[in-house]
């Protein structure tokens, strides 16, 4: 399955292993023949017409060249990016987005730069993201309401992006981000979303080709995403310029069994697109039939479905990519194959103009037969010139396949087509990574007035978000006791509270941001009055309507803690930092007191989680958050700190 903008490194060798398993592997130079393989494969697709040799040339020169590291920036100064030597694609400016490149020798030759870039991309100030894979998120271009549906979410950058994209329009809308693999799903996809600290991110573990149809509990109407991502999985090959160990196991075979997943999903993206909504389909592998075959048999099937006296159905617009593409960011994507040929799936083997050519036991073989759905003997097939194609000579970019359906205007479609039998609704969503459960904070919960009276969170902010359901407690392993709270938004509330047809349960991973979470078991038991703490992913979510157990420091202060070992430092009486903490953590008496617990650490207009225990303040952020303060607090002490600014009004 392809990698775009992934650094994961675990999955990626997780997956590269699989692969080379999977992969029809020789003991002698086995690996030179998949990579000559693949090069025959792909000069007999004839990308460039029958003019294009020395395009083709190109072709091959720039997918052996590395490709450069790029960063989508959400949260760093111009300045800093130029001074270590970042260089800006101005291609974004115009979508309002800050990307920046660097070449990827000079990437690996320096240490303190690729140190920097990792940790801001863990702390979420930027994203590793290829310049293709930006692609996708910005054509769905999401709007403040807009409910959106990443089929096939993990690691979870283009959810990333989307989330960003209606966060920066204002509020309201949800992302729901959606992987079948547990451990991408729960730990990776999970980690990712925690940067967007957002209540409009929710995530669930669920197949594509199968994912539910959402009803509201209260009206039975069908819910519906405005917009739907299929980045599906693929055979990568697109990402040669970052793994050259892609094309030296390619194997025809791989393109052969993912064609048909990647139709499911397809197909199911778009019987749960409601009209006028927009679907994405997106590959990082430049073969035709993960690409142009698997649009063109998915348009087919449904115009098919129409013929079939289905007529109420909504009609489906492939839209002009390549003319969107280059209206929105300047890159200059090349137009989709209208034929393409099939390949036998043995190395070597004969490539097929149409279905009429294969041979009966290809076609009727066990596993990796062909099919007529693979092959563009159509009059449809004209229509694939709408996709884009980007090839790594055009802009410097990784090989990546994009296209837009838009679904038109008409009658809304009725229930399902397809629902899982019993069988297969079996176990689903009980997988171990998946033992968290949401459920909705009330009023009159003793946790919620413990919370809330020991931090003084604003009434009026708590009225209205308990009203309108907004606030869960997360409960984990099947215990009842809850251990996380979080906010979301009315549309990822909504979601949340929605049945599925087919009388699954959805399995959440993640809904929203969180705000608190317990502290451990053990800690302060019987000397601190609360047992939560600010949970780091929330406290700017907080930070307007916490009005107790706020504690500021100077800057000296706090690179005194932070330098401490495990980042705790004792509160001698009579100190300025015991003095602080008494002043914003104290309790009624008179004199130096404070009370132990979690509290809100501010820095200028920074804050971040701490507790306090009776003898020692700890400052609860990790080591990557930790570095970047200190970096903040020299550079404050070359331009002083500015007055605090007063947080906004928590009224909404
Ligand atoms: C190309 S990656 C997605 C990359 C992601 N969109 C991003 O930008 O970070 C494909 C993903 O599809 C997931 N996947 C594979 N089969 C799936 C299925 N049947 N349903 C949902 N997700 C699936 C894989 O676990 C993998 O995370």
């Amino acid at each position: 399955m392809g990698r775009h903008g992934n650094r994961d490194k675990k999955a990626q060798k997780q997956w590269l292993s699989e692969k080379r398993r999977g992969a029809d592997v020789e003991e002698d130079g086995g690996l030179l023949k998949a990579e000559e393989d693949f090069r025959s494969y792909y000069d007999s697709q004839d990308f460039f017409g029958p003019e294009g040799g020395e395009e083709q040339a190109a072709f091959w020169e720039s997918l052996r060249s590395a490709l450069p590291v790029t960063l989508r920036v959400r949260d760093v100064a111009e300045d800093s990016l130029i001074a270590l030597g970042w260089k800006r694609r101005r291609e974004f400016d115009a979508a309002g987005m800050s990307v920046w490149e660097i070449d990827s020798s000079q990437y690996s030759r320096d240490s303190k730069l690729r140190n920097w870039a990792e940790r801001e991309n863990r702390r979420g100030t930027v994203c590793f993201q290829e310049l293709v894979s930006l692609v996708p998120a910005l054509l769905l271009a999401p709007k403040p309401g807009d409910v959106c549906l990443d089929l096939c979410a993990a690691p979870g950058n283009k959810s990333l992006q989307l989330i960003e994209a209606l966060a920066g329009q204002g509020a309201g809308g949800a992302v729901l981000s959606a992987d079948n693999d547990p451990q991408r799903c729960c730990l990776t996809l999970h980690r990712v979303l925690g940067k967007a600290a957002s209540p409009m991110s929710c995530a669930a573990l669920a197949h594509a080709g199968h994912f539910p149809v959402l009803v509201d509990n209260s009206s039975s109407d069908r819910l519906h995403y405005s917009k739907i991502l299929a980045d599906v999985p693929c055979s990568g090959d697109g990402t040669a310029r970052k793994n050259s160990q892609v094309w030296r196991s390619w194997s025809r075979r791989d393109a052969l069994s993912l064609q048909r997943l990647q139709r499911q999903i397809l197909l199911r993206g778009l019987y749960l697109l409601p009209p006028n909504g927009v679907l994405v389909y997106s590959t990082c592998s430049l073969n035709p039939l993960e690409n142009e075959a698997v649009v063109l048999s998915t348009l087919r099937k449904w115009h098919n479905s129409r013929a079939e006296g289905r007529e109420d159905r909504p009609k489906l617009l492939l839209l002009d990519a390549v003319a969107i593409i280059k209206d929105k960011c300047g890159l200059q994507p090349a137009p989709g194959l209208c034929k393409w040929r099939v390949p036998s799936p043995q190395r070597g083997g004969p490539l097929f103009q149409s279905f009429a050519e294969v041979p009966e036991e290809l076609r009727s073989a066990e596993r990796f037969s062909l099919q007529p759905e693979m092959f563009s003997d159509d009059p449809l097939a004209q229509d694939m010139v709408r996709c884009a194609r980007f090839y790594p000579q055009t802009c410097n970019t990784g090989g990546f396949f994009v296209c837009i359906i838009q679904k038109s205007a008409a009658a809304p479609l009725g229930p399902p087509v397809r629902q899982l039998n019993d069988k297969q609704l079996e176990g689903r969503g009980a997988h171990p990574l998946l033992s968290t459960k949401f459920h909705r904070i009330s009023a009159s919960d003793s946790a919620w007035k413990e919370l809330t009276s020991f931090f003084k969170l604003d009434l009026a902010w708590c009225k209205d978000k308990l009203q309108r359901g907004l606030l869960f407690w997360q409960t984990m392993k099947g215990k009842s006791e809850p251990e996380r709270v979080t906010l979301v938004s009315d549309a990822v509330a909504n979601l949340w509270a929605a049945k599925p047809c087919d009388g699954r349960k959805v399995a959440w991973a993640r809904l929203g941001v969180f705000l608190f979470e317990q502290l451990p078991k053990g800690l302060l038991s019987g000397l601190a009055p609360c047992r939560w703490r600010l949970h780091a992913e929330g406290v700017m979510v907080l930070a307007p309507i916490l009005q107790s157990r706020r504690v500021c420091l100077e800057p000296a202060l706090v690179q005194q803690v932070l330098c401490c070992e495990h980042r705790q430092t004792a509160l001698t009486e009579g100190t300025p930092l015991a003095n602080a903490v008494a002043n914003g953590a104290g309790g009624n008496e008179t004199g130096y007191h404070h009370v132990c617990g979690g509290i809100m650490v501010g820095m200028g207009d920074s804050w971040f989680p701490g507790v306090v225990t009776p003898k020692q303040l700890r400052i609860l952020v990790d080591d990557d958050a930790a570095e970047a303060l200190l970096e903040q607090i020299l550079l404050l002490a070359t331009a002083p700190l500015q007055p605090r600014a007063v947080p906004a009004s928590p009224s909404k």
